[in-house]
């Protein structure tokens, strides 16, 4: 295929430099000499990426042995390219050191980990009024995010729905520590200017949330005009239709970055022991009186935590959601270690078979 010539895309790149790039990139990219270039994906299919280069967006293929090593580059990554006009190809050949990632458990029994997107500063955790807003959701989405290394703040989108936001906003910060906690109307353009504090030149904002809850309605209004299709509910369950397709990256006209992600139905919790701790600190907090210190907060004496939930300082529900969460944690690493497992057999019988072939190739079976 020849990739290598630029693309019409409705993705905009007026600057002449790689949005969010900087001095820690440019040491590590300093390593290559030669027909390389830098570039940013700003999205993913099968076997190719849209790049953002220096003032334009180009298309490159993915370099089959980077592949092998099992690394995938994602929106959002800083990567080489090797660029043959000669032979009319453009590669990804690599992926340049990934300051934060947000995962999500793997689908399937295999476990582990799947990246979404990189580099990101922020993370809109995007609900809405109705019957999306669901602060158990909300806990699973804030450890994810806390462990992605990436700031979370939790928007609370279409307000215009809702005759008494107030009450809403209160028991949204309830669960919500010190995350910002921002109401506002996508679609009537309320509260907007409110995100602008995340929103600098240079800086990645990625947005994450049920299909339906208005994160492309979102996009369009920063942008000023339809980049991203928006979906009508359905009048009956009110669950958004599944119309963003492609993970993307969009640059403001201020040079700050913006990812949306296509409604993520089941986001599992992958290996995010370190943001639960910190999406339920209160818990943490309190367990360091309990009198056992490998206490699981269940029906032991001495447990500190049941005494704040009995003197009714932790709310039994967020207990019940954090032995949920935790619980759905030791699933998803035993997943993991099975599937590590299989792994290593598979490669054990692979070897095998391979010793088994050089003999008999050599006569010695
Ligand atoms: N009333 C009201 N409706 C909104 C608002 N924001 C978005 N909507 C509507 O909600 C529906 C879904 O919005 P989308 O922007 O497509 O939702 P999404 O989160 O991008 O959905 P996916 O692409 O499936 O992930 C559309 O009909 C929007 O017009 C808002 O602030 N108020
Ligand atoms: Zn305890």
């Amino acid at each position: 295929m020849n990739n290598h010539s630029e693309t019409e895309s409705s993705i905009h790149c007026d600057a002449d430099k790689i949005p969010g790039w900087n001095k820690e990139l440019e040491l590590a990219f300093s390593a290559y000499k030669g027909p390389y270039t830098p570039g940013r994906i700003a999205s993913r299919h099968k076997t190719v990426c849209e790049v953002l280069v220096s003032g334009a967006v180009v298309q490159a293929g993915i370099s089959g042995a980077l592949l092998k090593i099992g690394k995938q580059p994602v929106v959002g990554d800083f990567v080489v390219l090797l660029d043959q006009p000669e032979l009319g190809s453009r590669m990804v050949v690599n992926i340049l050191p990934r300051r934060t990632c947000l995962s999500r458990g793997a689908a399937g029994d295999g476990g582990g980990e799947q990246v979404i997107a990189a580099n990101l500063d922020t993370i809109f955790i995007v609900t809405s009024y109705g019957k999306d807003l669901n602060l158990r959701r909300l806990e699973r989405y804030l450890a994810i995010v806390y462990s992605s290394g990436a700031s979370p703040v939790i928007l609370l989108n279409k307000i215009d729905l809702e005759d008494n936001p107030t009450r809403l906003v209160e028991k949204v910060r309830s669960i919500a520590g010190n995350v910002p906690v921002i109401p506002l109307s996508a679609l009537s353009k309320t509260g907007l200017e409110e995100l602008s504090p995340y929103l600098n030149q240079g800086e990645t904002v990625a947005l994450i949330g049920s299909s339906g809850v208005g994160k492309s309605t979102l996009i369009n209004a920063f942008l000023g005009k339809t980049v991203q299709k928006t979906g009508d509910i359905r009048k009956d369950d009110e669950k958004g239709r599944h119309t963003t397709t492609v993970r993307q990256l969009f640059l403001l006209p201020n040079g700050a970055v913006l990812i949306d992600n296509p409604g993520i139905r089941e986001i599992q919790l992958g290996d995010s022991a370190e943001g639960l701790e910190k999406a339920f600190s209160e818990i943490v907090d309190a367990a360091r009186n309990c009198k056992f210190k490998d206490c699981t907060h269940r029906d032991e004496p001495g447990c500190a935590v049941l005494k704040a939930v009995e003197n009714g300082i932790i709310p039994e529900e967020r207990l019940a959601s954090y032995h949920r969460l935790t619980g759905e944690l030791i699933f998803q690493s035993k997943k993991a270690e099975i599937g590590l497992k299989r792994l290593e057999k598979e490669k054990c019988k692979k070897i095998a078979l391979d010793i088994k072939k050089y003999k008999k190739s050599t006569g010695k079976l």
